[in-house]
């Protein structure tokens, strides 16, 4: 897809070297925004495998935020991708399907006077088996979209100042809104910080999925998804290697600048890996510039296609989505920065 390796490049081109919490560092730059039309195809990544095992954890992980569950016991016995923040229980403390599809509703005694809340029968909320209530934002906007497609109001959002405050990772993926134009179905995301790399391949895969789904509950024909990332980063590497880009961030770039073909890009991961300290033993692949390199030395090719079966987003599951005419370059390793 041309719009992520245009990222790629913003992203090392445009960006400053920033140390952050995980400890390995980043090449970060601010408010990266692309746009995809899904019906050019399905924009999974062929500038490396995006199928087979990873296909596998990225359709998982959308049944899991559509289930609504805030653990991940089912979620890890089809992949390892959230098993570092969690813990044994497999509780875990980043809430998305757990926001999209139970948002807390404040408890009667804590409203105040002049402020509109849902009853208890409201038809997107649930009183859940302790009492606790819940609205379901998923199927607000489904049914919003059915009986007013022309609103603006389609919001769905996974952030809760308070929560997020505390939480050992608060959502990244934090807010989505719908948009209908004529006959097509929109989805606009927004992200507070992307691992381009690691997380946003999957990023783009799961929302421009499940826009596909929304669309097709709802009559419509999927259209484009919009896609900003406040903090878009590339990890760079830990301990001296992550530092070398603080001293040569500028060669990058001049070296990026310079580009003429493609090629050029596999001549510039070449001068890094002579020049730059190697990755420390357990360190390997955590510097995300080599393999994006390589990625963006490759031509992408023909978009994919999705099949999505006519399930409700209540029993959606991954026999329901067939993947066809996917064709990719080889596969990437990278390493996660937690
Ligand atoms: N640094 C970082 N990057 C992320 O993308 C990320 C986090 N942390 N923390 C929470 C979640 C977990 N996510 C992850 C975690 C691991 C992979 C990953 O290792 N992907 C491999 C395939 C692994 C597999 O499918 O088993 C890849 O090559 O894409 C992807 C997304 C996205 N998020
Ligand atoms: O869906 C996701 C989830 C996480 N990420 C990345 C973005 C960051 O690299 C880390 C989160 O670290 P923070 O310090 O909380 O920003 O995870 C992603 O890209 N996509």
């Amino acid at each position: 897809m041309r719009q992520y390796l245009e990222l790629v490049d913003a992203a090392l081109s445009e960006g400053t070297y920033k140390p952050n919490r995980t400890g390995v560092d980043t090449i970060s730059a601010f408010s990266e925004h692309y746009e995809v039309d899904l019906q050019a195809g399905y924009p999974l990544l062929t500038t490396k495998e995006m199928d087979g095992y990873r296909w596998n954890s990225m359709l998982h992980e959308v049944c899991w935020y559509l289930s609504g569950e805030e653990h991940i016991r089912n979620l890890r016995e089809e992949t390892k991708i959230w098993d570092a923040w969690a813990d044994d229980d497999g509780r875990l403390d980043t809430a998305y399907g757990r926001f999209w599809r139970r948002y807390p509703v404040p408890a009667h005694e804590a409203h105040l006077e002049g402020e509109s809340w849902p009853d208890d029968s409201h038809r997107w909320v649930t009183e859940e088996a302790d009492g606790r209530r819940t609205f379901d934002q998923l199927q607000y906007v489904i049914d919003t979209l059915s009986e007013s497609p022309n609103s603006r109001r389609l919001v769905v959002n996974a952030w809760h100042p308070a929560n997020a405050a505390v939480s050992t990772l608060p959502p990244c993926h934090y807010s989505f809104v719908f948009n209908v134009q004529g006959d097509r179905l929109n989805c606009h995301l927004t992200q507070r910080s992307g691992d381009i790399a690691l997380g946003v391949p999957f990023n783009i895969a799961a929302y421009a999925l499940l826009t596909k789904v929304i669309a097709q509950q709802t009559g419509f024909e999927p259209g484009t998804f919009a896609h900003t990332v406040v903090d878009a980063h590339v990890y760079c590497g830990r301990g001296a290697r992550g530092a070398w880009y603080a001293d040569n961030l500028e060669a990058l770039q001049s070296r990026l600048r310079a580009v003429e073909n493609r090629a050029d890009y596999l001549d510039i991961r070449e001068w890094l890996e002579t020049d730059a300290p190697p990755e420390a033993e357990g360190d390997e692949r955590l510097d995300h510039v080599p393999g994006l390199l390589e990625q963006l030395s490759r031509e992408p090719l023909e978009r994919s296609t999705l099949e999505v079966a006519d399930t409700s987003i209540d029993d959606l599951s991954d026999d329901d989505i067939t993947l066809r005419d996917y064709e990719s370059h080889d596969g990437i390793e990278f390493a996660v920065a937690e």
